[in-house]
């Protein structure tokens, strides 16, 4: 089987939306697919009123197909301190129109102000290693990893776009969606993660400057967060960008001309559009924006977020014991 469901954008591409079905009958919710964790967890009737600001609701009690997962809880937080913890139940959901019975839906009992102030984004749906399910005193599998039995391949692929709505396709490598080859490049999954090396970068026409760094191919995140001196020479080449200490980043003039900035991955250079480097402004005059590529703040290992997979058509390759990910340009 293969599937495709719609990547669409929040306001200055914040997130990516998608719609998905739990329950019998069908329950529509919109998540944020996210290749940086491995919990899919829901608003939900056990969520509290004062939480919930307008998300749609899970509510297991009016699904036929709803099972208690007795004694299970969960609790997350986000590398943003953002968090959600909860209760779990076992549901059909339905993604493109590919179903999983019996997936682990993590129904949340708490959500932090993040995700409440957060009104179209009703959940999360986890597209990392299982080993970061976060679901006690038994972990559970992604809802990629019990689909994966019945792909045609255990990939998935995703196609973000600029401001406008993309696909995550399961199953399948749809060659209408990039151009030229698709370049692997090896995965370490050890910490769960999507995880890379990085060889290199350049800066608008500049030469190709060769740096080891390794990232996590993160659909979740937002922005870029890449190493502090690469972030430096990126608004070097900015005028009036300054770091805004208030805002917790780089901010520049908005009509200011942002460089190109290329990653090298393996074999494949991702080339990022100076105008995807422009994320929002910060001030309701728009006369000074938010960078979109930022530091990791010595995280530890560098976020490759939407910022920077937009420009590219992405393969997230789960075959047995050789994990890669997939370049291509599009
Ligand atoms: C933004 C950020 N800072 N640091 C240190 C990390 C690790 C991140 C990435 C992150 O937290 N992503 C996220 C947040 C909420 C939901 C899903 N993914």
């Amino acid at each position: 089987s293969s599937g495709s469901a719609q990547a669409n954008p929040e306001q200055h591409d914040i997130q990516y939306l998608t719609p998905i079905q739990i329950g019998t009958p069908p329950q529509t919710v919109n998540v944020d697919f996210d290749s940086g964790s491995s919990d899919l967890w829901v608003f939900s009737s056990e969520t509290p009123a004062d939480s919930i600001k307008g998300q749609a609701v899970y509510d297991p009690k009016k699904s036929k197909t709803a099972e208690e997962v007795k004694g299970a809880s969960w609790e997350i937080t986000y590398g943003d301190k953002s968090s959600s913890s909860g209760v779990v139940y076992r549901d059909a959901v339905t993604v493109g129109n590919i179903t999983v019975k019996g997936q682990a839906v993590e129904a949340a009992t708490t959500v932090s102000a993040q995700f409440t102030r957060d009104a179209n984004n009703d959940g999360l749906f986890g597209l990392a290693f299982s080993a970061l399910n976060t679901v006690h005193p038994k972990q559970e599998l992604t809802w990629f990893d019990h689909a994966a039995k019945e792909l045609d391949h255990p990939v998935w692929t995703a196609d973000l776009k600029y401001h406008k709505a993309g696909t995550y396709d399961f199953g399948v490598i749809n060659k209408s969606k990039y151009a030229g080859k698709i370049s692997y490049i090896d995965v370490d999954s050890s910490n769960g993660f999507w995880m890379f090396n990085m060889s290199g970068y350049s800066v608008g026409n500049s030469t190709f400057k060769p740096a080891q760094f390794q990232g996590i191919a993160d659909t979740g995140t937002t922005l870029a967060l890449l190493p502090a001196q690469v972030v430096k020479d990126y608004y070097k080449a900015v005028s009036g960008a300054k770091i805004d200490y208030f805002q917790g980043g780089y901010v520049f003039p908005c009509n200011a001309k942002l460089p190109n900035f290329v990653l090298g991955v393996g074999q494949a250079k991702v080339s990022i559009p100076g105008k995807y480097v422009n994320y929002a402004p910060i001030d309701v005059a728009g006369k000074t924006c938010f960078g979109g590529i930022q530091s990791d703040d010595d995280v530890g290992f560098s976020i490759i977020g939407d910022v920077a997979l937009k420009a590219a058509f992405v393969v997230f390759d789960a075959t047995a014991g050789k994990p890669r990910l997939g370049w291509a340009s599009k």
